[in-house]
């Protein structure tokens, strides 16, 4: 959404599995090649029908650039995920992201 911040990702097309979906999206839409690893805890309902879920993704090849649907990308450490305009319904994840920037698990 256009001038907040959300993981890049996108909708999960029939037939495909999340981690599928999750793959094609970032090669269409940062061009890379992603290894999808676990489901974070947290998610939220967007709509009836329509659920925002989030996992880990390792960076296999490639230099990511916001080709589209994106204006900007920037990589955050666990301290700086607060300094970025989250989108409400992505705030869900945050914790658990910072733990695993922080833990490693
Ligand atoms: N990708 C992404 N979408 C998010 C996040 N948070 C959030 O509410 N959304 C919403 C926006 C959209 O309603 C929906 C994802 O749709 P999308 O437009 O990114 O996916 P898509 O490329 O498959 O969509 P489409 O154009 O084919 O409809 O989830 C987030 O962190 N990442």
């Amino acid at each position: 959404m256009a001038g907040r911040w959300e993981f890049p990702g996108g909708k999960v097309e029939p037939g495909e599995s999340p981690e599928e979906a999750l793959t094609r999206e970032l090669r269409e839409e940062l061009g890379i090649e992603v290894q999808v690893g676990a489901q974070l805890e947290g998610e939220s309902v967007l709509r009836p029908g329509l659920v925002l879920r989030f996992w880990t993704a390792q960076l296999v090849s490639g230099e990511p650039r916001p080709l589209q649907d994106h204006d900007a990308l920037k990589w955050l450490s666990a301290g700086q995920l607060d300094h970025v305009d989250w989108l409400p319904q992505d705030r869900v994840v945050l914790e658990c992201v910072a733990k695993l920037l922080t833990t490693g698990s």
